[in-house]
């Protein structure tokens, strides 16, 4: 088992040190259970400070609860949801989001680069408007995507006039959504609330805490009764304080930008030491903290035969993500590792893989 950093996933990383130093001084002494102490109050405040919006906060265990319990909440069992072909809720939830709806149906689109665009939500809403099809209520975007891009604000305002034709509601999984405001340099309201999102699902668990996402209903019309969906569902924790607090860590100077601007950074290394590298190349282009990286799979197996640890059943390339954990030195030892493995490849493994 690995004892460094790896590059497999933002989730391998470990407790950032201020949200484990709130989570201690939660500790401190016994509060209120399920979200009525004053941790969890002053999270939801610092949320909604954050946002500049007087937005609904509830917080849940993990990502996928997140996603399927606010689409849940914007769309009934009869609904569709609209979200790209290589969305997380369509590849890698399990079903939770048709699940917690009791059927809603997801109509996957498409987009260069992991994004939807106008004209595939456009088709997939008037494709079947006939009684016998689950009618479009509801549009997932993920921000940032799950190949590493992200959605300008421009893109955004377009996507959000099709939703507004077609009176979507709009659901942004935000697993990565620290990483697009840094990548974008902008004000978290510019890529939510503003764009006409309705509910975001913020993580917590890859931007330096344990576990803990917070679903920020900005349309607070749809978070009528989100309690009671999220107590039916297993996701109230009794102890909420554990999972606030820490966000307080993450909330209070800014730590969840400067980790997510560390993040994003590390990966823009690991990007740069590749493109000097004859033979490796990326799928996507490089704007938040992963990157999509094609190389020989001989290579490959050799990087793995040396301990380091990544996925390959992600957006069809060698997925490295970096998270706040990520050392420079851990990025240089990779690229000298890839360096040295190129070096030895045969030239018609690479032209096979070019
Ligand atoms: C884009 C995206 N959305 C949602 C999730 C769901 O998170 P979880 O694994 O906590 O259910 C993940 C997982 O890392 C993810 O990468
Ligand atoms: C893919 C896996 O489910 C996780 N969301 C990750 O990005 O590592």
């Amino acid at each position: 088992m690995s004892q460094f950093e790896q590059f497999a996933s933002d989730n391998y990383s470990g407790v950032c040190p201020q949200a484990w130093k709130a989570m201690e001084a939660a500790n401190a002494m016994p509060e209120p259970a399920y979200g009525e102490d004053s941790w969890t109050l002053r999270a939801a405040d610092s949320l909604r400070a954050l946002f500049d919006a007087d937005c609904e906060v509830y917080f849940v265990f993990n990502g996928t609860a997140a996603n399927s319990l606010a689409l849940a909440s914007i769309g009934q069992s009869f609904h569709s949801v609209i979200c790209h072909e290589l969305a997380h809720i369509e590849t890698d939830e399990c079903g939770g989001p048709e699940y917690a709806s009791n059927g809603s149906k997801l109509l996957l689109g498409e987009g260069a680069d992991g994004k939807l665009t106008p004209d595939s939500i456009e088709h997939l809403v008037t494709k079947r408007t006939d009684i016998h099809y689950p009618k479009p209520k509801a549009l997932s975007l993920t921000q940032a995507t799950e190949v590493g891009t992200v959605y300008t604000p421009e893109e955004l305002k377009a996507i959000k006039s099709v939703a507004d034709t077609h009176r979507l509601n709009i659901h942004m999984d935000g697993a990565r959504f620290a990483n697009a405001v840094a990548a974008l340099d902008v004000h978290p309201s510019e890529i939510t609330w503003k764009a006409g999102v309705d509910v975001l699902c913020f993580s917590g668990t890859k931007n330096g805490l344990a576990m803990g996402e917070a679903v920020v209903f900005f349309n607070r019309a749809l978070a009528e009764d989100f309690e009671w969906r999220c107590k039916q569902a297993g996701q109230l924790a009794s102890k909420m304080r554990y999972i606030s607090a820490p966000w307080c860590g993450l909330l209070e100077n800014d730590v969840w930008l400067e980790n997510a601007r560390h993040a994003n950074a590390c990966a823009e290394r690991l990007a740069s030491g590749l493109a000097g590298i004859p033979g490796v190349s990326l799928r996507y282009p490089r704007q938040a903290n992963g990157l999509f990286v094609t190389m020989p799979d001989s290579v490959q197996e050799a990087l793995r035969a040396r301990g380091w640890r990544f996925y390959n059943f992600i957006g069809g390339a060698a997925r490295l993500m970096c998270s706040w954990a990520t050392t420079h030195e851990r990025v240089d030892q990779f690229l000298a590792d890839v360096r040295e493995l190129m070096a030895q490849c045969p030239a018609d493994q690479i032209l096979r893989t070019a």
